[in-house]
């Protein structure tokens, strides 16, 4: 009897028919069957669709107000940076991307940015944070440490092979690439900080930056350094490269300023500049402005896209110190989490600590050390001391170099608490 219903219900796979004796196994689910070989099969099919699911959202580019909110989660303040970077980053990849799909069609030329503002006020980490948000390999340069070609120091090209490190040595992936170049303002035509023992003009240095910065197909040696004649060399093309160069340029919102102050007394009211707007002259920078200060126009001509950025104030060194998912503050604090020590700052502390950053004319980039000189002592201790419970910096830790305040753990028995015990 039973052979009987078995003949008539025989368990067959629901996807393929296939029955029991076909197949290695069968699995039943509510009502349906499925053999091994359907299983596998589906799985490919799965596995196939996610894996392109996931190539289609790593080709999806985040729009500038996400690109800016991701920026917002680490960088402080500079609003106007973020909101012109955020733009012009989605331009540039979209761009690419554009390209890739129609090989013809209108071509898009490539805009590069230049970030104007004082000593750590968050340019080079701006670029960085936005490598990292769009990751895309990403490398720094110092303009003062290049020369122009044919003199000893570092040729452009070294720029490039950074580049191509940092990606792994993956060339494809390093042209769609970020460089960051720092110090621009020192290769200006008059600059005065470029190093004495070498022999290299700032326009020197402009004009061998032009053509990797506009976009050309570069040898860059392996290994560094100058190139040889029998080297065997890196090709890489830079016509995707976004290139961020920045710099403090001291002294350019005078000439702004001057400009418009000019144009004040030459048009009069007429003018829709007012002087006192002056003191909003980055609204007025033109690429003029930089080539009164010493770029020469071809550089600055590739150069499309320029943002200020404000000097940091007390307030937002503050919020640097406590708010960005990778604030200071929360470092030290895990730091010492670790050693099962708590770890506060004061209001007065973080205000002292910010006011100090701001005296030594550092911006946020002071603030590490004044942290790390604070806590040294500590460091030094807690270590080896596991009775410690707790460490509170005080404004006098910053400003009188005083002492933090330690606060030990309740011991079951601390040799004062035995020698109680024992008198009763
Ligand atoms: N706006 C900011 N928000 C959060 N952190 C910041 C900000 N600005 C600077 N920092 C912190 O200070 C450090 C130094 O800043 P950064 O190197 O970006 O300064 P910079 O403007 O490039 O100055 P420089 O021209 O001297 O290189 C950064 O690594 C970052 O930790
Ligand atoms: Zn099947």
């Amino acid at each position: 009897m039973p052979t009987d219903t078995q003949d008539t219900e025989e368990i067959k796979c629901s996807f393929c028919g296939k029955s029991q004796s076909q197949v290695k196994k069968i699995v039943a689910g509510n009502g349906v069957y499925i053999c091994n070989e359907c299983i596998e099969l589906s799985k490919r099919i799965v596995d196939d669709e996610l894996k392109a699911d996931s190539l289609k959202e790593s080709k999806e580019l985040p729009k500038p107000m996400e690109i800016k909110k991701q920026l917002d989660e680490y960088v402080i303040g500079q609003d106007r940076a973020k909101k012109v970077l955020s733009v012009a980053v989605y331009n540039h990849y979209k761009r690419i991307n554009q390209m890739e799909v129609e090989q013809e069609g209108t071509e898009l030329q490539k805009s590069n940015i230049a970030l104007i503002g004082p000593t750590g006020s968050g340019k080079t980490y701006l670029a960085q944070t936005l490598a990292k948000i769009l990751n895309v390999p990403f490398a720094i340069a110092d303009a003062t440490t290049l020369t122009e070609a044919g003199y000893v120091g570092d040729d452009v090209e070294n720029i490039l092979l950074k580049l191509i490190q940092n990606a792994d040595y993956d060339i494809e992936r390093a042209q769609k690439g970020i460089i960051y170049i720092d110090e621009i303002d020192k290769i200006s035509k008059k600059a005065e900080n470029m190093s004495i023992t070498r022999d290299v003009s700032g326009e020197g240095v402009q004009q061998s930056l032009l053509k990797i910065l506009e976009g050309t197909m570069a040898s860059v040696p392996p290994q560094g350094g100058r190139k040889h004649p029998q080297q065997q060399m890196l090709h890489i093309d830079t016509s995707n490269i976004l290139f961020i160069v920045g710099g403090a340029f001291d002294g350019i919102q005078n000439i702004v300023k001057n400009r418009l102050g000019e144009k004040t007394i030459g048009f009069g009211a007429e003018n829709d500049v007012n002087t006192k707007d002056a003191d909003n002259w980055q609204k007025y920078l033109t690429t003029g402005d930089l080539v009164k200060f010493g770029l020469i126009p071809e550089f600055i001509g590739r150069i499309p896209i320029i943002s200020t950025l404000d000097g940091l104030e007390d307030k937002d060194l503050i919020r640097i110190l406590t708010e960005p998912k990778n604030a200071l503050v929360k470092q030290y604090q895990k730091l010492f989490s670790l050693d099962d020590v708590e770890l506060t700052f004061t209001d007065g502390a973080l205000q002292a600590i910010a006011e100090l950053a701001i005296n030594r004319h550092m911006g946020a980039r002071g603030l590490r050390s004044i942290i790390e000189n604070a806590l040294m002592d500590v460091m030094y201790r807690t270590p080896s001391e596991d009775d410690i419970e707790s460490v509170q910096v005080t404004k006098d830790v910053i400003t009188k170099h005083a002492q933090p305040r330690i606060t030990y753990k309740k011991q079951d028995k601390t040799e004062d608490e035995v020698a109680e015990k024992v008198k009763k």
